[in-house]
């Protein structure tokens, strides 16, 4: 099917003519490493318009003052909680990629959208099309291994550990695990030193690497009898994140309530 712009006089009466309103959003936490990125993303976005920045220390206020749409948040795993209370208030949707989400913080984010048919909110601990694509992966091949563990690797500057990411794969391929009747990994867990083998993730144990050079890599160990199949990807600039974010920003206000995880706005 082709389309093409209506001239003047073919378009309906009382239409107006001209480009699509632009979507105008908030950045929280935007003098960040990733807030950053996502300030040049959407000021580069010809169908965005940025309408606020806000860092620790600014007037909240500001980004509903300033008619915010889409709240976009990558602050800390301490305040994002208030930061999502203060825009579902607002009627703002809110694309979140700051971690810390357990599933008790999950379900008090649905309860808050029940009275708020409009307002969407998607919490994604990865907007890396290639991370993403690597948890679909891993939990696919989940069954089919014995033994698996992660190794997450990030900056040294990260604020948390182990990563959002590794947690939410380590969930998924643990679910994957208990749907295939898989019993507990054979993997000895004793550790002389504490800390050796990791945090153990629903069965599952997560390494986390912080190294001076690095930005955000993800590797996912499976083992079976005389076999190992390796799962990588690795974000070598934060700009990796950034079309899964601008896609949550233009896809977030079609849909209301809660999203975990970008999985179904890419149709996966
Ligand atoms: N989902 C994803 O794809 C990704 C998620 N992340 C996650 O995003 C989060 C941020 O990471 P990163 O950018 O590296 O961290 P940074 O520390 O670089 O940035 C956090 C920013 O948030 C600001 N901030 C702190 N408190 C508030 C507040 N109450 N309101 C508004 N702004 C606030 C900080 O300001 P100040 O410095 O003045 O305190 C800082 O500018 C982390 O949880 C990280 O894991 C990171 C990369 C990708
Ligand atoms: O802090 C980071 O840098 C990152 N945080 C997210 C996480 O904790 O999973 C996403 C990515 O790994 C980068």
């Amino acid at each position: 099917m082709t389309t093409s712009t209506p001239t003047p006089d073919q378009q309906a009466p009382g239409t107006v003519v001209g480009e699509p309103p632009r979507i105008s959003v908030g950045v929280l936490g935007a003098r960040g490493r990733m807030g950053t990125e996502v300030v040049k993303a959407v000021n580069a976005a010809d169908d965005l318009e940025l309408v606020a920045m806000v860092d620790e220390g600014d007037w909240l206020f500001n980004v509903a003052d300033a008619g915010a749409q889409v709240v976009v948040d990558f602050t800390r795993p301490d305040v994002v909680m208030d930061n999502i209370r203060f825009c579902i208030d607002q009627n703002i949707s809110c694309v979140v990629g700051t971690t810390g989400f357990d599933e008790q913080k999950l379900a008090t984010v649905a309860e808050w959208l029940e009275p708020k048919p409009d307002v969407g909110v998607v919490i994604a601990p990865n907007f890396g099309i290639g991370a993403i694509l690597l948890m679909r992966f891993a939990q696919e091949a989940a069954r089919f291994f014995p033994s698996t563990e992660i190794v997450e690797l990030h900056h040294p500057n990260k604020v948390d550990a182990p990563s959002g990411t590794a947690v939410r794969t380590a969930r998924l391929v643990a679910a994957a695990r208990r749907a295939a009747g898989l019993p507990a990994s054979p993997d000895a867990t004793t550790d002389s030193l504490p800390g050796a083998r990791g945090a153990d993730v629903e069965g599952v144990a997560v390494h986390a690497v912080r190294l001076t050079g690095l930005v955000a890599h993800q590797e996912v160990l499976m083992g079976a009898a005389g076999e190992t199949l390796t799962l990588r990807h690795d974000s070598y600039d934060r700009a990796s994140f950034m079309p899964g974010v601008l896609l949550a920003v233009r896809e977030i206000g079609r849909r209301p309530g809660l999203t975990v995880g970008l999985e179904s706005f890419l149709g996966l």
